[in-house]
């Protein structure tokens, strides 16, 4: 039975105060043409870009030097809500618009949590047309950050959970701060789900099959120094450094130019982002479906009661 599968015991949450359950043992170019953009989005739905009522900003977006830093801010743990999702696809093709922007930096205004993956809330207790519409969402901002014809550096300065872990996956350089109380990886099964295709295909583009096979059945969570080991992760630095690293870094990949890179990297992601464009509707439909079961609904009602109720 699904809630079995998901008891107290097996969730093996990383971050902080919660050591041991954690799994795992383990210049600026003078060529600057703005390419045709990859066939990625087929739109944001008009009902989602409505006003949400807390008029929150949940994405803040700081530019300078043809390089924005977009923090996530949707505290306590950052989680992908729709709100935040929306807002984060206005941002996003605001920046993509912007010729002068060059480059992002994607990061957490929290310093503990970079995110803890899609907001549970949005994927328990509500309708389907709730949920046909959170997970457009999902698609529409991984499609954009996979897409995208800028450069994406992660900057990832705490925990990545599961759709946390799927935002660094889909940038182009990921830099961890090496603390071993924050863990990343897609830990699905832990709740009882299961990563979609293109959470799997992303991640076997990235760490390869074998390596996939096996973290992504046991929703392993990997402290950085493990997920500099497998790849999933390009560096760790010490938690102050993760933002100047990241600058220092993206003043690398801006010295490639900009029409090469972007072919290059179309060349190497177009095949898996057509993948979910081609069935992107029969992917929300199965999402609904899935989340809609009541075996799937009680496995996450009893993982949002452990989170509340485990010993910090
Ligand atoms: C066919 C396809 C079907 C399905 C595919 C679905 C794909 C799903 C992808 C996902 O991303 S699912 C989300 C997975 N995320 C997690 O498992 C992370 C869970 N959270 C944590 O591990 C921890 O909260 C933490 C991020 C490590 C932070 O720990 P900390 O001790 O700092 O905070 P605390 O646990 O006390 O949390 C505070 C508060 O926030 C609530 N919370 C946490 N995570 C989420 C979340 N993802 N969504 C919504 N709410 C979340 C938590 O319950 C606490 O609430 P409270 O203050 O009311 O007690």
């Amino acid at each position: 039975m699904a809630l079995r599968a998901v008891s107290a015991l097996t969730w093996g949450l990383g971050g902080p105060g919660v050591g041991p359950l954690r799994s795992g043992t383990f210049l600026r170019c003078a060529t600057q043409h703005r390419l045709e953009k990859m066939p990625s989005s087929i739109g944001f739905p008009e009902a989602s870009r409505r006003p949400f009522s807390s008029h929150r900003i949940l994405v803040d977006v700081d530019q300078s030097h043809g390089v924005a830093t977009m923090k996530l801010k949707n505290p306590p743990v950052n989680s992908l809500s729709l709100e935040l999702l929306t807002e984060f696809v206005i941002s996003w093709e605001k920046l993509e618009n912007d010729k002068s922007c060059r480059g992002v930096i994607l990061t957490s205004n929290s310093p503990k949590i970079f995110s803890a993956g899609l907001d549970i809330t949005d994927m328990y207790g509500k309708n389907a047309a709730h949920y046909a519409e959170f997970w457009k969402a999902v698609q529409e901002v991984w499609l954009k950050l996979y897409t995208s014809n800028m450069v994406v550096i992660a900057a990832i300065n705490g925990s990545s959970p599961a759709g946390g872990c799927l935002m660094s996956l889909a940038s182009d350089y990921r830099i961890m701060a090496d603390n071993p109380k924050y863990t990343i990886g897609l830990n699905e099964t832990l709740l009882g789900i299961v990563a979609p295709f293109w959470f799997k295909d992303n991640l076997v583009n990235t760490i390869g099959n074998r390596a996939s096979e096996h973290a992504l059945q046991r929703g392993l969570l990997f402290p950085p120094a493990d997920a500099l080991k497998i790849g999933l992760v390009d560096q760790i630095v010490p938690e102050d450094k993760v933002q100047s690293t990241a600058l220092s870094v993206m003043s690398e990949w801006l010295k490639i130019p900009d029409h090469a890179r972007q072919l290059t990297k179309t060349m190497m992601r177009k095949p898996t982002a057509d993948r979910l464009l081609k069935q992107r509707e029969a992917d929300i439909q199965n999402f609904v479906s899935f989340i809609s079961k009541d075996s799937i609904q009680k496995s996450l009602h009893m993982y949002l009661k452990f989170l509340k109720e485990r010993e910090k």
